[in-house]
């Protein structure tokens, strides 16, 4: 039976759920436990000043529901009474909030723990298993996502409890450790003396290693975008290209059993985040799941981890819906960061 802590106390339905990221919000409202959350057209983040304008005019105004309480995921530490976004000008006030919307309750969530939420109850049809492992086990799992950045969270099982585990693991060292990371790492750019997870994981990461692989060659740089640089090398069209996205799932792929080491993540590694969809035929090489793999003396260990691509198209509000009609599942701290009115 699933614990009844001191953090499971349950929001008041409706619930207005919400996913802030840099460029894009996704809002749903949860009726009450049963129904299928409502779904609302994503909003740019650039179209309105304010998070509380967005609310108003893309949701509310919108339906003649009227949530009593909201739960949010943004990417940003969650700290005080005023929370700024990331990549965003937007400004979480929960209190004004409150009063403007005219809600009872807010929670805030980062968003990397919504994700975390969102795999503890992934099913078949929002995951694409790269590489076999033994499928269906209840135990610890972790996510990371490369995007605009790398977002990285575990997510404890224990006691009968799901426990995300937000944290900075994008930002870990990487180094290099073939021939040929050892001619490209010289020409990557470090950061106060270090190489991080994070400069090479993410869209900017991306257009770092394709660099990279241009300089040690002595080649003109074709490209300047992550897009075009998947689109070219996914179609066989450049070889840089091509190359960097081998290298590309290589290092995601020594990152993710790093992490499943990490957190004994017998339960999978699951890779979210905008990146992993679109250069899912590049994962699903070889390259991906060797690195992963990689990892003497426990490679017997993580040949059985499971890894999948999150193919959910909005699997932190999913995760967020499932924490809002039974939070006792989840061990989720809300100190500091739930607000009544
Ligand atoms: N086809 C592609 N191949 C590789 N990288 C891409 C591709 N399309 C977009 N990107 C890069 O992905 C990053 C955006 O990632 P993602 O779509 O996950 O957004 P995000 O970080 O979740 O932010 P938000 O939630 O605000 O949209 C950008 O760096 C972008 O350049």
């Amino acid at each position: 039976m699933p614990r009844n802590n001191s953090y499971s106390h349950p929001l008041p339905f409706p619930i207005l759920i919400g996913d802030i990221g840099g460029t894009n919000a996704r809002f749903s409202i949860l009726i009450d436990v049963y129904a299928e959350p409502k779904e609302f057209p994503i909003i740019q983040t650039a179209d309105f000043a304010t998070i509380d304008e967005a609310i108003q005019a893309g949701v509310l105004d919108k339906t003649s529901v009227q949530p009593r309480a909201a739960i949010l995921a943004i990417a940003g530490p969650i700290r005080g009474e005023e929370i700024p976004l990331t990549n965003c000008p937007w400004v979480v006030r929960p209190k004004a909030m409150i009063k403007g919307l005219g809600l009872e309750e807010i929670l805030i969530v980062n968003d990397f723990e919504a994700q975390a939420l969102a795999i503890a109850s992934l099913t078949e049809e929002h995951r694409e298993p790269i590489g076999n492992g033994n499928e269906g086990m209840t135990a610890s799992k972790v996510v990371l996502g490369p995007g605009t950045g790398l977002g990285v969270a575990g997510l404890i099982h224990a006691e009968h409890t799901w426990i995300p585990v937000p944290g900075e693991g994008g930002h870990v060292d990487v180094g290099p450790r073939s021939e040929r990371d050892r001619a490209i790492f010289p020409h990557l750019e470090p950061i106060e003396g270090r190489i991080s997870a994070e400069q090479l994981l993410c869209g900017r990461g991306m257009v770092n290693i394709y660099q990279a692989i241009c300089k040690a060659d002595g080649k003109p740089q074709t490209f300047r975008d992550p897009a075009e640089i998947s689109s070219a090398g996914l179609a066989g069209r450049d070889a840089a290209a091509a190359e960097t996205l081998s290298l590309f799932s290589t290092y995601l792929g020594r990152v993710a059993g790093d992490l499943a080491l990490i957190f004994m993540a017998r339960g999978g590694v699951y890779l979210a985040g905008g990146i992993s969809q679109k250069i899912l035929p590049a994962l699903r090489r070889p390259e991906f799941r060797a690195a992963f793999e990689d990892k003497a003396p426990h490679s017997a260990m993580l040949r059985a981890i499971p890894t999948y691509v999150v193919t959910h198209p909005m699997a932190a509000l999913a995760g967020l819906a499932s924490y809002a009609r039974t939070p006792s599942r989840f061990g989720l701290g809300t100190e500091g960061r739930r607000w009544k009115g």
